[in-house]
Order: structure tokens, then C-alpha cells, then sequence
């Protein structure tokens, strides 16, 4: 029988790095063979067990990424924009499919994981969870059936560490609202209002953030109309959903051909 697939985790440490390590070692279905985390990060040089506080696990975090990734078939990697776009050369390099989990993307980013993705294989999502995939079907259909008579508000709640606004999911959704209306996002998109604002513009796409505490992510797609509100609602309460949808994404990328890939590719809606 081959070996099971080899994955690297990048931000070991960090409140995704933890979750995924646990569920690639429970999965049954990869191995963990290497961590990485920034130059500096009280981590490094550490066994990744020991670090999460249990028993070693023959692991050590690096600050290498590229000693690391030259092991590996995948990269699962929820970091930051500038590390993931570091991380998505040194992946295609190493020809490791590259999981990127990272929010707060932008332009320049974007063009170098694209990049990369003429290479290797690249799995990108603002959510790596089953129910949003979900929804944001759901909140294209609806978009679709309703005309702009019907305010579109998106609205957000993390927990207060999280440092980008509005939230990888909330853009998606925002994003398929515009789709389902047939509008561009980046013209119709309106986002944290205050002081004299006006009236709302007809056809305008709202966002609004909340952060505070240890919110996992939750997310509503508000469909506003005279007399009536239709409200699609998400709500995570354990970050083993990404954890799990991204490691499912690292195994569906074994063997696909070099190219740019979302979660709705994985799992086929
Ligand atoms: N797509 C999805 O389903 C999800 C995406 N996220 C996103 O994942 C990212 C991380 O989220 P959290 O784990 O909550 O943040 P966190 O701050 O707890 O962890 C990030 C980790 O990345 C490490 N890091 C940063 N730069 C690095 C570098 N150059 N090299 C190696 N490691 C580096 C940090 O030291 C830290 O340990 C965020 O962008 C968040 O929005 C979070 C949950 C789900
Ligand atoms: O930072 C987080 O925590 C999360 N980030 C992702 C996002 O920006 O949408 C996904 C999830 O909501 C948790």
C-alpha cells in the first residue's frame, strides 16, 4: 500500500495551526510531517506535541518553510496574506498542492498565487466549512429570484483577536449576492457606515463587522424589502469544520492538475 499523504502546517501555533495539527493526526488518512511558523515564534526549534502540551510527536517547528515543504504533498496553510503569498511559490516549487485558508487576500496576493497555480495545485476559500459552500449557493439563488428593490446587508461577528474586516466569508457571500444580481461587487459593495451616511443607495451590497470575545464566525445574508426580511444565517462553533474541509481539500488535490481551485471544486457543489 503507498504512504498516506505527507502535510505541512503553517502557524502551527496559531488557533487554526492547533486545530489542524489535531485533525490531520486523527484523520487517519495523512501524516504530519512538518510545522512551520514565523523566524522568532517561541515555537520554533520545539516539538509540535510538546508544544500543544502532550506527548512528542517526532515533529519539530521550523522556520524554514522550504526545508519543510520539500517533504510534503501538501501545504495546509492559514496564515497571513503576505506569508500565503510567500508560501504559495515555495509550494509550487516543491510541487506540493498548497492549501490556503488565509483571509484578507488582496490584488497583489492574488497575482502571485496565481502564479504559483500555473504549477501546482492551489486550493483557496474564504471558508473551508461544509455550510458555507452551502449558503453561498443559497444566497446566489435568492439574489437571483429578488431585484434591488431588496437590500442586501451582510453581517458578520468574530471573535476579537481576528485582524481583517469584513471577513473572507462575508466577501464570498457578498460576492455571490453580486453574481445572483448580475452586478460587479467591487461597485456595488458599501461597507461600515457612520456619521451622516444618507439614505441607503438602491442596489448597494452592505457589510457590517462585529468583533468581540471568542466568536467562532457567524455570518448572516440579509434580504431587506418593504413589509418582509428573508435572513440566510450561518453560525461555526468549532473550528474542526475548516480544520476538517481544509485537510479534505489537501486529499481531493492529490493528483488534479496544476490550477486554481475553490471548496466548491472540492466538494462538487
Ligand atoms: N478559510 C477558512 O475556513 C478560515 C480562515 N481563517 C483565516 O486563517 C488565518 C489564521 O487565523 P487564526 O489561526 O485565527 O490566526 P492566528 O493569529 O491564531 O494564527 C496565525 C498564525 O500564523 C503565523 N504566521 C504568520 N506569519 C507567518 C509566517 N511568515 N511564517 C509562518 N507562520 C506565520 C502566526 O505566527 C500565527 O501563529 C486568518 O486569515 C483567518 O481569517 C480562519 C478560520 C477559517
Ligand atoms: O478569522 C477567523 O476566525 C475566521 N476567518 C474566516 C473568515 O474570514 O471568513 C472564516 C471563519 O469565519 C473564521
Amino acid at each position: 500500500m503507498s504512504e498516506l499523504p505527507g502535510i505541512v502546517i503553517t502557524g502551527a501555533s496559531g488557533r487554526m495551526g492547533q486545530m489542524l495539527v489535531k485533525t490531520v493526526l486523527a484523520s487517519g488518512k495523512a501524516r504530519l510531517v512538518g510545522c512551520v511558523e514565523r523566524a522568532g515564534n517561541p515555537w520554533v526549534g520545539l516539538d509540535v506535541g510538546q508544544a500543544m502540551g502532550g506527548a512528542a510527536l517526532g515533529v519539530t517547528v521550523t522556520d524554514d518553510p522550504l526545508e519543510a515543504f520539500a517533504k510534503a504533498q501538501a501545504v495546509i496553510d492559514f496564515t497571513a496574506p503576505a506569508a500565503t503569498a510567500e508560501f504559495a511559490a515555495l509550494a509550487a516549487q516543491a510541487r506540493a498542492v498548497h492549501v490556503i485558508g488565509t483571509t484578507g487576500l488582496e490584488a497583489e496576493h492574488h497575482a502571485r498565487i496565481d502564479a504559483a497555480a500555473r504549477h501546482a495545485v492551489v486550493v483557496q476559500a474564504g471558508n473551508m466549512g461544509l455550510g458555507i459552500n452551502l449558503l453561498v449557493g443559497l444566497t446566489r439563488k435568492v439574489a437571483q429570484a429578488l431585484d434591488a428593490d431588496w437590500d442586501v446587508e451582510v453581517i458578520e461577528a468574530h471573535h476579537r483577536m481576528k485582524v481583517d474586516a469584513p471577513s473572507g466569508t462575508a466577501l464570498m457571500l457578498g460576492q455571490a449576492a453580486a453574481e445572483g444580481r448580475g452586478v460587479s461587487l467591487q461597485e456595488a459593495r458599501v461597507s461600515g457606515r457612520d456619521g451622516i451616511t444618507g439614505a441607503r443607495e438602491r442596489g448597494t451590497i452592505g457589510f457590517s463587522a462585529i468583533r468581540g470575545g471568542d466568536i467562532v464566525g457567524e455570518h448572516d445574508v440579509l434580504f431587506a424589502g418593504d413589509g418582509e426580511r428573508i435572513i440566510l444565517r450561518h453560525v461555526a462553533t468549532d473550528r474542526g469544520i475548516f480544520a476538517r474541509g481544509a485537510l479534505r481539500a489537501a486529499l481531493w488535490g492529490q493528483g488534479q492538475k496544476p490550477g486554481r481551485y475553490d471548496m466548491m471544486d472540492v466538494l462538487g457543489l
